[in-house]
């Protein structure tokens, strides 16, 4: 009798054990790196609304806030996975590279990891809580929220020199599709990310050399609505102050919706990078997906689909990297 129950409690373990393996492995495969949603819910529950209402309370005094939080983590995914290596700081780091110095809100992650510490010390890294507000971002100007699978772990690696994985913003079409394919991430995915540009603003340096003497033309980019050239050279005079800041989103800056797509149809896109996606045949279609009634539920659900996929890059898990105490500084 004593044997029977020994024999048939020894086949319960086993299957307890494949099951265990079963679900652990089926998790892997839904995320494919290890991430899943809810990853703090048994060791930190409220780590999602910690970092949800430190961004919302910043949001409330800056606006500025939310474009520079979902820039920030697609300028840390595209360097070294999400791993957090854009806020580490020191001499030759990411932060110090020409494709970062413009990054802001370094604060709010700072300001979330504080409040994460006292809260479950040493549990969330500073790649989730930069995963977690770019969602924040999103929905605090009007766009749809999706699940973030979370238990990212931090980098002790950021190095200037590898920020060239980032694309320019007078890159070609070709070219940024190579660069985002190099993060698995595909065409649609490419003009979809890009439509984050629905919110937020960019120096006039970045784009005041379209509008007088392009190309050695002595004109300016044929690709800019005639009515809009002078709007934006009156915005950005020549020579004048290049850190002049400009919504790439003529008339919807801060909402999140498919204006930004309505505009490249319309010659009033900002970047070169980002008209292109309209003149390039293969681009303009996925950008026609998000115009007319159907588009902006269409973006919606895209955006959140390939933020997910974004957030995914290369990211460390298990037991890989560490859950940094402070998200500027690799631990000692
Ligand atoms: C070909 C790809 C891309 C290029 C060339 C590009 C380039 C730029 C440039 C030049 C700026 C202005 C920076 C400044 O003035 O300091 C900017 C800002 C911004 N980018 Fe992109 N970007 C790209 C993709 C993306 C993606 C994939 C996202 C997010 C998913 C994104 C989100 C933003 C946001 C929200 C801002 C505004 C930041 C602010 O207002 O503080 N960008 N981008
Ligand atoms: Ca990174
Ligand atoms: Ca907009």
């Amino acid at each position: 009798m004593e044997r029977c129950t020994c024999s048939s409690s020894s086949q319960i373990t086993h299957i307890i054990i494949l099951m265990c393996v079963f679900v652990v492995m089926s998790a892997t495969l839904v995320h494919g790196q290890g991430t899943r949603v809810g990853f703090y819910a048994t060791t930190c529950p409220r780590a999602e609304s910690i970092v949800s209402s430190t961004v919302a309370t910043h949001f409330r005094s800056n606006t500025a806030i939310a474009p520079a939080l979902l820039r920030m983590h697609f300028h840390d995914c595209f360097v070294r996975g999400c791993d957090a290596s854009v806020l580490i700081d020191g001499s030759n780091t990411e932060k110090t590279a020409p494709p970062n110095l413009g990054l802001r809100g370094y604060e709010v992650i700072d300001d979330a990891k504080t409040q994460l510490e006292a809260a479950c010390p040493g549990i969330v890294s500073c790649a989730d809580i930069l995963a977690l507000a770019a969602r924040e971002s999103v929905v605090l100007t009007g766009g749809r929220s999706w699940l973030v699978p979370t238990g990212r772990r931090d980098g002790r690696v950021s190095l200037a020199s590898e920020t060239t994985d980032l694309p320019g913003f007078r890159e070609s079409i070709d070219s940024q599709k190579q660069k985002f394919s190099a993060k698995g991430l595909n065409t649609q995915d490419l003009v979809v990310l890009v439509g984050g540009h629905t919110i937020g603003t960019t120096a006039c340096q970045f784009f005041s050399y379209r509008l007088y003497n392009f190309n050695g033309t002595a004109s300016s980019d044929p690709s800019i609505n005639a009515s809009f050239l002078p709007q934006l050279q009156a915005l950005c005079p020549q020579n004048g102050d290049g850190t002049k800041r400009v919504a790439f989103d003529t008339g919807s800056e801060n909402r999140f919706d498919a204006s930004f797509f309505a505009n490249l149809r319309n010659g009033r896109g900002i970047l070169e990078s980002d008209q292109k996606l309209w003149t390039d045949a293969s681009t303009r279609a996925v950008v026609q997906r998000f115009l007319g009634i159907t588009g902006l539920a269409a973006f919606n659900v895209e955006f959140g689909r390939s933020m997910v996929k974004m957030s995914n890059t290369g990211v460390k898990t298990g037991t890989d990297g560490e859950i940094r105490k402070i998200c500027s500084a690799i631990n000692s």
